[in-house]
Protein backbone atom coordinates (compact mmCIF):
# COMPACT_ATOMS: atom_id res chain seq x y z
CA UNK A 1 0.00 0.00 0.00
CA UNK A 2 1.51 3.45 -0.52
CA UNK A 3 2.33 6.21 1.65
CA UNK A 4 -0.70 8.10 0.65
CA UNK A 5 -3.27 5.43 0.73
CA UNK A 6 -2.07 4.20 4.31
CA UNK A 7 -2.82 8.04 5.47
CA UNK A 8 -6.03 8.21 3.95
CA UNK A 9 -6.93 5.08 5.38
CA UNK A 10 -5.59 5.65 8.63
CA UNK A 11 -5.75 9.51 9.69
CA UNK A 12 -7.30 10.05 13.21
CA UNK A 13 -10.60 11.66 13.71
CA UNK A 14 -12.57 11.98 16.55
CA UNK A 15 -14.64 8.57 15.52
CA UNK A 16 -11.22 6.68 14.86
CA UNK A 17 -9.29 7.89 18.36
CA UNK A 18 -12.58 6.89 20.21
CA UNK A 19 -12.67 3.38 18.43
CA UNK A 20 -9.00 2.85 18.80
CA UNK A 21 -8.97 3.29 22.59
CA UNK A 22 -11.14 0.63 23.00
CA UNK A 23 -8.48 -1.36 20.24
CA UNK A 24 -11.23 -1.14 17.32
CA UNK A 25 -9.59 0.16 13.88
CA UNK A 26 -12.13 1.99 11.90
CA UNK A 27 -12.97 3.64 8.66
CA UNK A 28 -14.15 6.98 10.11
CA UNK A 29 -16.66 9.69 8.59
CA UNK A 30 -14.57 12.62 8.83
CA UNK A 31 -15.18 15.95 9.14
CA UNK A 32 -16.12 17.44 5.67
CA UNK A 33 -12.98 19.42 4.01
CA UNK A 34 -15.55 21.67 2.41
CA UNK A 35 -18.33 20.49 0.42
CA UNK A 36 -20.68 17.86 2.07
CA UNK A 37 -23.51 17.12 0.08
CA UNK A 38 -23.79 13.14 -1.07
CA UNK A 39 -25.26 12.51 -4.42
CA UNK A 40 -27.13 8.75 -4.31
CA UNK A 41 -27.70 7.52 -7.97
CA UNK A 42 -29.40 5.00 -7.48
CA UNK A 43 -28.91 1.98 -10.20
CA UNK A 44 -31.87 -0.25 -9.05
CA UNK A 45 -33.91 -0.88 -12.02
CA UNK A 46 -31.16 -0.91 -14.28
CA UNK A 47 -27.86 -3.22 -12.42
CA UNK A 48 -30.16 -4.13 -9.89
CA UNK A 49 -32.69 -5.90 -12.04
CA UNK A 50 -30.35 -6.50 -15.54
CA UNK A 51 -29.16 -9.84 -14.06
CA UNK A 52 -32.31 -11.45 -13.12
CA UNK A 53 -32.48 -15.72 -14.47
CA UNK A 54 -36.12 -16.29 -15.44
CA UNK A 55 -38.81 -14.41 -16.89
CA UNK A 56 -38.41 -11.01 -17.94
CA UNK A 57 -39.94 -8.36 -15.28
CA UNK A 58 -43.00 -6.69 -16.53
CA UNK A 59 -42.85 -3.20 -17.26
CA UNK A 60 -45.43 -2.44 -14.88
CA UNK A 61 -43.36 -3.63 -11.99
CA UNK A 62 -40.28 -1.69 -13.21
CA UNK A 63 -42.45 1.76 -13.45
CA UNK A 64 -43.86 1.18 -10.12
CA UNK A 65 -40.25 0.66 -8.37
CA UNK A 66 -38.82 3.76 -10.30
CA UNK A 67 -41.70 5.57 -9.11
CA UNK A 68 -41.66 4.53 -5.20
CA UNK A 69 -37.99 5.42 -5.05
CA UNK A 70 -38.61 8.87 -6.64
CA UNK A 71 -41.46 9.42 -4.39
CA UNK A 72 -38.99 8.44 -1.56
CA UNK A 73 -36.48 10.93 -2.83
CA UNK A 74 -34.26 10.06 -5.36
CA UNK A 75 -33.50 12.58 -7.96
CA UNK A 76 -31.37 10.03 -10.19
CA UNK A 77 -32.63 6.80 -10.72
CA UNK A 78 -31.13 4.39 -13.99
CA UNK A 79 -34.32 2.99 -15.61
CA UNK A 80 -33.09 0.85 -17.84
CA UNK A 81 -30.89 -0.01 -20.80
CA UNK A 82 -30.70 0.38 -24.90
CA UNK A 83 -28.68 -3.03 -25.21
CA UNK A 84 -29.16 -5.95 -26.98
CA UNK A 85 -32.21 -7.39 -25.68
CA UNK A 86 -30.09 -11.10 -27.08
CA UNK A 87 -27.68 -10.04 -24.76
CA UNK A 88 -29.29 -8.53 -21.87
CA UNK A 89 -33.31 -10.05 -22.17
CA UNK A 90 -33.99 -8.17 -18.96
CA UNK A 91 -33.66 -4.55 -20.10
CA UNK A 92 -35.76 -5.60 -22.96
CA UNK A 93 -38.73 -2.59 -23.49
CA UNK A 94 -36.67 -0.05 -21.48
CA UNK A 95 -38.62 2.09 -24.04
CA UNK A 96 -42.43 0.93 -22.47
CA UNK A 97 -40.86 1.25 -19.02
CA UNK A 98 -39.47 5.12 -19.75
CA UNK A 99 -42.96 6.35 -21.59
CA UNK A 100 -44.82 4.62 -19.25
CA UNK A 101 -43.50 6.78 -16.24
CA UNK A 102 -46.21 9.58 -14.72
CA UNK A 103 -44.75 13.14 -15.82
CA UNK A 104 -45.74 14.13 -12.49
CA UNK A 105 -43.04 11.90 -10.93
CA UNK A 106 -40.27 13.19 -14.06
CA UNK A 107 -40.09 16.72 -12.50
CA UNK A 108 -36.61 17.69 -11.74
CA UNK A 109 -35.61 13.69 -11.89
CA UNK A 110 -32.77 12.26 -13.73
CA UNK A 111 -33.74 8.82 -15.68
CA UNK A 112 -30.11 7.48 -17.10
CA UNK A 113 -30.09 4.85 -19.83
CA UNK A 114 -27.25 2.91 -20.65
CA UNK A 115 -26.76 3.14 -24.26
CA UNK A 116 -23.40 0.88 -25.96
CA UNK A 117 -23.78 1.83 -29.39
CA UNK A 118 -25.49 4.01 -32.24
CA UNK A 119 -28.12 1.53 -32.44
CA UNK A 120 -28.76 1.96 -28.88
CA UNK A 121 -29.00 5.73 -29.38
CA UNK A 122 -31.10 5.54 -32.40
CA UNK A 123 -34.14 3.82 -30.54
CA UNK A 124 -33.80 5.94 -27.83
CA UNK A 125 -34.04 9.31 -30.18
CA UNK A 126 -37.52 7.46 -32.19
CA UNK A 127 -38.48 7.32 -28.16
CA UNK A 128 -37.80 10.69 -27.88
CA UNK A 129 -39.02 11.92 -31.21
CA UNK A 130 -42.24 10.46 -30.31
CA UNK A 131 -42.25 11.29 -26.28
CA UNK A 132 -40.31 14.35 -25.98
CA UNK A 133 -38.87 14.75 -21.92
CA UNK A 134 -39.09 10.96 -21.09
CA UNK A 135 -35.02 11.03 -19.94
CA UNK A 136 -32.53 13.63 -20.37
CA UNK A 137 -29.18 11.10 -19.80
CA UNK A 138 -27.51 8.87 -20.90
CA UNK A 139 -24.98 6.21 -19.86
CA UNK A 140 -22.10 4.84 -21.65
CA UNK A 141 -19.87 2.70 -20.80
CA UNK A 142 -15.98 1.26 -20.94
CA UNK A 143 -13.86 -1.03 -19.44
CA UNK A 144 -10.51 -1.33 -17.97
CA UNK A 145 -9.44 -4.63 -19.17
CA UNK A 146 -9.35 -6.02 -22.70
CA UNK A 147 -11.06 -8.94 -21.64
CA UNK A 148 -13.98 -7.37 -19.82
CA UNK A 149 -14.74 -5.36 -23.02
CA UNK A 150 -14.64 -8.41 -24.86
CA UNK A 151 -17.36 -9.82 -22.95
CA UNK A 152 -19.82 -6.99 -21.93
CA UNK A 153 -19.50 -5.19 -25.32
CA UNK A 154 -17.90 -7.79 -27.51
CA UNK A 155 -15.04 -5.54 -28.52
CA UNK A 156 -11.51 -3.73 -27.68
CA UNK A 157 -11.52 -1.12 -25.30
CA UNK A 158 -10.64 0.82 -28.08
CA UNK A 159 -13.33 -0.11 -30.24
CA UNK A 160 -15.93 0.71 -27.18
CA UNK A 161 -13.96 4.38 -26.62
CA UNK A 162 -14.39 5.23 -30.07
CA UNK A 163 -18.58 3.95 -30.18
CA UNK A 164 -19.03 5.44 -26.97
CA UNK A 165 -17.47 8.61 -28.24
CA UNK A 166 -19.93 8.97 -31.17
CA UNK A 167 -22.91 8.30 -29.07
CA UNK A 168 -21.95 10.75 -26.56
CA UNK A 169 -21.24 13.81 -29.22
CA UNK A 170 -24.59 12.78 -30.60
CA UNK A 171 -26.34 12.52 -27.39
CA UNK A 172 -24.97 15.82 -26.23
CA UNK A 173 -25.70 17.89 -29.39
CA UNK A 174 -29.23 16.01 -28.81
CA UNK A 175 -29.13 18.47 -25.39
CA UNK A 176 -28.46 15.02 -23.33
CA UNK A 177 -26.49 14.86 -20.70
CA UNK A 178 -23.92 11.97 -20.65
CA UNK A 179 -22.59 10.07 -17.82
CA UNK A 180 -19.45 7.38 -18.18
CA UNK A 181 -18.89 4.24 -16.45
CA UNK A 182 -14.87 2.50 -16.49
CA UNK A 183 -15.78 -1.11 -14.99
CA UNK A 184 -13.53 -3.38 -13.79
CA UNK A 185 -11.39 -0.38 -11.88
CA UNK A 186 -10.02 -2.66 -9.09
CA UNK A 187 -10.44 -6.62 -10.00
CA UNK A 188 -11.17 -8.17 -13.46
CA UNK A 189 -13.11 -11.44 -13.29
CA UNK A 190 -10.80 -12.37 -16.01
CA UNK A 191 -7.82 -11.04 -15.53
CA UNK A 192 -7.40 -10.90 -11.57
CA UNK A 193 -5.76 -7.49 -10.45
CA UNK A 194 -6.79 -4.01 -12.70
CA UNK A 195 -3.59 -1.74 -13.41
CA UNK A 196 -5.09 1.04 -12.21
CA UNK A 197 -2.89 3.42 -14.69
CA UNK A 198 -5.60 1.50 -17.45
CA UNK A 199 -8.46 2.93 -15.36
CA UNK A 200 -7.10 6.33 -15.17
CA UNK A 201 -6.30 6.46 -19.22
CA UNK A 202 -10.21 4.90 -20.22
CA UNK A 203 -11.87 7.62 -17.10
CA UNK A 204 -9.73 10.58 -19.11
CA UNK A 205 -10.70 9.44 -21.97
CA UNK A 206 -14.58 8.82 -21.30
CA UNK A 207 -14.26 12.62 -19.49
CA UNK A 208 -12.51 13.97 -22.45
CA UNK A 209 -15.71 13.19 -24.91
CA UNK A 210 -17.88 14.99 -22.85
CA UNK A 211 -19.06 12.97 -20.24
CA UNK A 212 -19.82 15.03 -17.05
CA UNK A 213 -18.86 12.66 -14.68
CA UNK A 214 -17.52 8.90 -14.81
CA UNK A 215 -18.56 6.45 -12.03
CA UNK A 216 -15.87 3.90 -11.14
CA UNK A 217 -16.74 0.77 -11.14
CA UNK A 218 -16.11 -2.07 -8.71
CA UNK A 219 -17.63 -4.57 -10.69
CA UNK A 220 -16.25 -7.57 -9.12
CA UNK A 221 -17.42 -6.36 -5.46
CA UNK A 222 -14.24 -7.91 -4.33
CA UNK A 223 -12.38 -4.98 -3.82
CA UNK A 224 -10.88 -3.52 -0.51
CA UNK A 225 -10.49 0.08 0.91
CA UNK A 226 -6.64 0.44 0.62
CA UNK A 227 -7.22 -0.57 -3.03
CA UNK A 228 -9.41 1.00 -3.93
CA UNK A 229 -7.53 4.13 -2.49
CA UNK A 230 -4.77 2.89 -4.63
CA UNK A 231 -6.70 3.31 -7.50
CA UNK A 232 -7.96 6.33 -7.02
CA UNK A 233 -4.46 8.10 -6.50
CA UNK A 234 -3.88 6.96 -9.96
CA UNK A 235 -6.73 8.13 -11.53
CA UNK A 236 -6.39 11.56 -9.76
CA UNK A 237 -3.37 12.19 -11.33
CA UNK A 238 -5.32 13.07 -14.44
CA UNK A 239 -8.97 13.54 -13.73
CA UNK A 240 -10.76 15.55 -10.55
CA UNK A 241 -12.20 13.94 -8.33
CA UNK A 242 -15.16 16.03 -8.05
CA UNK A 243 -16.08 14.35 -11.90
CA UNK A 244 -15.99 10.49 -10.14
CA UNK A 245 -18.47 8.91 -8.90
CA UNK A 246 -18.00 5.43 -6.93
CA UNK A 247 -19.78 2.18 -7.94
CA UNK A 248 -19.26 -0.54 -5.71
CA UNK A 249 -20.55 -3.77 -5.90
CA UNK A 250 -20.95 -5.79 -2.18
CA UNK A 251 -19.68 -9.62 -2.57
CA UNK A 252 -17.19 -9.68 -0.10
CA UNK A 253 -19.34 -6.96 2.34
CA UNK A 254 -16.86 -4.20 1.66
CA UNK A 255 -19.01 -1.78 -0.40
CA UNK A 256 -20.09 0.22 2.43
CA UNK A 257 -15.92 0.67 3.70
CA UNK A 258 -15.23 1.28 0.14
CA UNK A 259 -17.56 3.89 -0.14
CA UNK A 260 -16.44 5.33 3.07
CA UNK A 261 -12.69 4.89 1.77
CA UNK A 262 -13.91 6.99 -1.29
CA UNK A 263 -15.99 9.95 0.58
CA UNK A 264 -12.59 10.35 2.55
CA UNK A 265 -10.58 11.07 -0.85
CA UNK A 266 -12.96 13.38 -1.94
CA UNK A 267 -15.54 11.68 -4.29
CA UNK A 268 -19.34 12.80 -3.55
CA UNK A 269 -21.61 10.22 -5.86
CA UNK A 270 -22.13 7.01 -4.99
CA UNK A 271 -24.30 4.52 -7.12
CA UNK A 272 -26.34 2.23 -5.31
CA UNK A 273 -28.81 -0.04 -5.50
CA UNK A 274 -31.96 -0.64 -3.09
CA UNK A 275 -32.66 -3.81 -1.34
CA UNK A 276 -28.77 -4.85 -2.44
CA UNK A 277 -30.32 -5.93 -5.74
CA UNK A 278 -28.05 -6.79 -8.41
CA UNK A 279 -24.98 -7.89 -10.37
CA UNK A 280 -23.33 -7.85 -14.37
CA UNK A 281 -23.95 -10.32 -16.17
CA UNK A 282 -20.41 -10.37 -17.31
CA UNK A 283 -18.72 -10.41 -14.11
CA UNK A 284 -19.78 -14.05 -12.30
CA UNK A 285 -20.18 -14.30 -9.20
CA UNK A 286 -20.38 -10.69 -8.13
CA UNK A 287 -23.66 -9.61 -6.24
CA UNK A 288 -25.40 -6.84 -6.09
CA UNK A 289 -24.34 -3.37 -5.45
CA UNK A 290 -23.75 -1.89 -1.82
CA UNK A 291 -27.34 -1.04 -1.04
CA UNK A 292 -28.92 1.91 -1.29
CA UNK A 293 -30.22 1.56 2.40
CA UNK A 294 -26.72 0.61 3.82
CA UNK A 295 -25.35 4.31 2.26
CA UNK A 296 -28.20 5.69 3.85
CA UNK A 297 -27.76 5.06 7.33
CA UNK A 298 -24.09 5.09 7.48
CA UNK A 299 -24.19 8.77 6.40
CA UNK A 300 -27.95 9.36 8.52
CA UNK A 301 -26.43 11.81 11.44
CA UNK A 302 -23.09 12.33 9.96
CA UNK A 303 -21.46 15.38 8.97
CA UNK A 304 -23.00 15.20 5.41
CA UNK A 305 -26.16 15.46 3.90
CA UNK A 306 -27.74 13.10 1.39
CA UNK A 307 -29.38 15.23 -1.20
CA UNK A 308 -32.43 14.02 -2.60
CA UNK A 309 -36.54 15.53 -2.98
CA UNK A 310 -38.38 13.82 0.23
CA UNK A 311 -40.45 15.73 2.37
CA UNK A 312 -40.64 13.10 4.32
CA UNK A 313 -37.50 11.89 5.21
CA UNK A 314 -36.00 13.11 8.67
CA UNK A 315 -32.44 12.86 7.83
CA UNK A 316 -31.29 13.76 4.32
CA UNK A 317 -33.32 13.84 1.49
CA UNK A 318 -33.62 10.30 0.71
CA UNK A 319 -36.61 8.09 2.93
CA UNK A 320 -34.69 5.79 4.55
CA UNK A 321 -37.63 4.24 6.18
CA UNK A 322 -39.81 4.10 2.91
CA UNK A 323 -36.71 2.79 0.48
CA UNK A 324 -36.17 -0.02 3.04
CA UNK A 325 -39.96 -0.87 2.46
CA UNK A 326 -39.32 -0.68 -0.95
CA UNK A 327 -36.03 -2.67 -0.96
CA UNK A 328 -38.25 -5.81 0.65
CA UNK A 329 -41.29 -5.05 -1.53
CA UNK A 330 -39.30 -5.96 -5.30
CA UNK A 331 -37.18 -8.36 -3.21
CA UNK A 332 -40.64 -10.28 -2.56
CA UNK A 333 -41.64 -9.77 -6.23
CA UNK A 334 -38.29 -11.53 -7.04
CA UNK A 335 -39.68 -13.99 -4.65
CA UNK A 336 -36.55 -13.27 -1.82
CA UNK A 337 -35.62 -11.42 0.83
CA UNK A 338 -33.76 -7.96 0.62
CA UNK A 339 -30.43 -8.73 1.41
CA UNK A 340 -29.63 -4.81 2.81
CA UNK A 341 -28.24 -5.33 6.06
CA UNK A 342 -29.87 -2.19 7.00
CA UNK A 343 -33.23 -3.15 5.74
CA UNK A 344 -33.41 -6.25 7.63
CA UNK A 345 -32.56 -4.60 10.72
CA UNK A 346 -34.95 -1.98 10.04
CA UNK A 347 -37.63 -4.95 9.34
CA UNK A 348 -36.75 -6.79 12.58
CA UNK A 349 -37.00 -3.47 14.34
CA UNK A 350 -40.67 -2.67 12.82
CA UNK A 351 -41.66 -6.38 13.25
CA UNK A 352 -40.32 -5.33 17.22
CA UNK A 353 -42.16 -2.41 17.56
CA UNK A 354 -45.93 -4.13 16.34
CA UNK A 355 -45.06 -6.99 18.34
CA UNK A 356 -44.80 -4.45 21.75
CA UNK A 357 -48.01 -2.25 20.19
CA UNK A 358 -50.22 -5.83 19.62
CA UNK A 359 -49.16 -6.51 23.50
CA UNK A 360 -50.82 -3.12 24.64
C1 LIG B 1 -22.98 -3.72 -27.50
C2 LIG B 1 -23.59 -4.99 -28.04
C3 LIG B 1 -24.95 -4.69 -28.64
C4 LIG B 1 -22.66 -5.52 -29.10
O1 LIG B 1 -23.09 -6.82 -29.50
P1 LIG B 1 -22.78 -7.38 -30.96
O2 LIG B 1 -23.40 -8.73 -31.05
O3 LIG B 1 -21.32 -7.24 -31.23
O4 LIG B 1 -23.60 -6.32 -31.83
P2 LIG B 1 -23.80 -6.18 -33.37
O5 LIG B 1 -23.64 -4.72 -33.69
O6 LIG B 1 -22.97 -7.19 -34.11
O7 LIG B 1 -25.36 -6.57 -33.54
C5 LIG B 1 -25.82 -7.90 -33.26
C6 LIG B 1 -27.33 -7.84 -33.07
O8 LIG B 1 -27.66 -7.07 -31.93
C7 LIG B 1 -28.48 -5.97 -32.30
N1 LIG B 1 -28.09 -4.81 -31.53
C8 LIG B 1 -26.87 -4.21 -31.52
N2 LIG B 1 -26.90 -3.18 -30.68
C9 LIG B 1 -28.14 -3.12 -30.17
C10 LIG B 1 -28.75 -2.25 -29.24
N3 LIG B 1 -28.09 -1.24 -28.69
N4 LIG B 1 -30.05 -2.46 -28.91
C11 LIG B 1 -30.72 -3.48 -29.45
N5 LIG B 1 -30.19 -4.34 -30.34
C12 LIG B 1 -28.91 -4.16 -30.69
C13 LIG B 1 -28.22 -5.76 -33.79
O9 LIG B 1 -29.32 -5.12 -34.37
C14 LIG B 1 -28.05 -7.19 -34.24
O10 LIG B 1 -29.35 -7.80 -34.32
P3 LIG B 1 -29.66 -9.00 -35.34
O11 LIG B 1 -29.31 -8.44 -36.68
O12 LIG B 1 -28.77 -10.16 -34.92
O13 LIG B 1 -31.12 -9.26 -35.12
C15 LIG B 1 -23.76 -6.06 -26.95
O14 LIG B 1 -22.49 -6.45 -26.55
C16 LIG B 1 -24.53 -5.57 -25.77
O15 LIG B 1 -25.71 -5.27 -25.85
N6 LIG B 1 -23.88 -5.48 -24.66
C17 LIG B 1 -24.53 -4.93 -23.46
C18 LIG B 1 -23.87 -5.43 -22.28
C19 LIG B 1 -24.55 -4.91 -21.05
O16 LIG B 1 -25.60 -4.31 -21.05
N7 LIG B 1 -23.90 -5.23 -19.95
C20 LIG B 1 -24.37 -4.87 -18.66
C21 LIG B 1 -24.27 -3.41 -18.40
S1 LIG B 1 -22.63 -2.88 -18.02
C22 LIG B 1 -22.52 -3.13 -16.33
O17 LIG B 1 -23.37 -3.73 -15.72
C23 LIG B 1 -21.37 -2.53 -15.58
C24 LIG B 1 -21.75 -1.25 -14.86
C25 LIG B 1 -22.14 -0.16 -15.85
O18 LIG B 1 -22.87 -1.45 -14.01
C26 LIG B 1 -20.60 -0.73 -14.00
C27 LIG B 1 -19.86 -1.80 -13.26
O19 LIG B 1 -20.40 -2.42 -12.32
O20 LIG B 1 -18.71 -2.02 -13.64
Amino acid sequence: MSFLAKQLITRPTITTRTLSAHGIRAYSIPAPAHKNTVNIVEVGPRDGLQNEKGSVIPADVKVELIERLIEAGATSVEAGSFVSPKWVPQMAGTADVLKSINPKHRTNIHLPVLVPNKKGLDDLFKLLDEHPGVTDEIAVFAAATESFSKANLNCSIAESLAKMSEVTRLATERGLRVRGYTSVVVWCPYEGRTNASKVREVTKELLDMGCYEVSLGETVGRGRPHEVLEMLEEVAKAVDPGKLAGHFHDTYGTGVANMLAALNFGLRTFDSSVGGLGGCPYSPGATGNVATEDLLYTLQDSPYHVAGASTTSKSGGIDLEKVSDIGWWISQKLGRESVSRVGRAIKARKSREEALKSKL
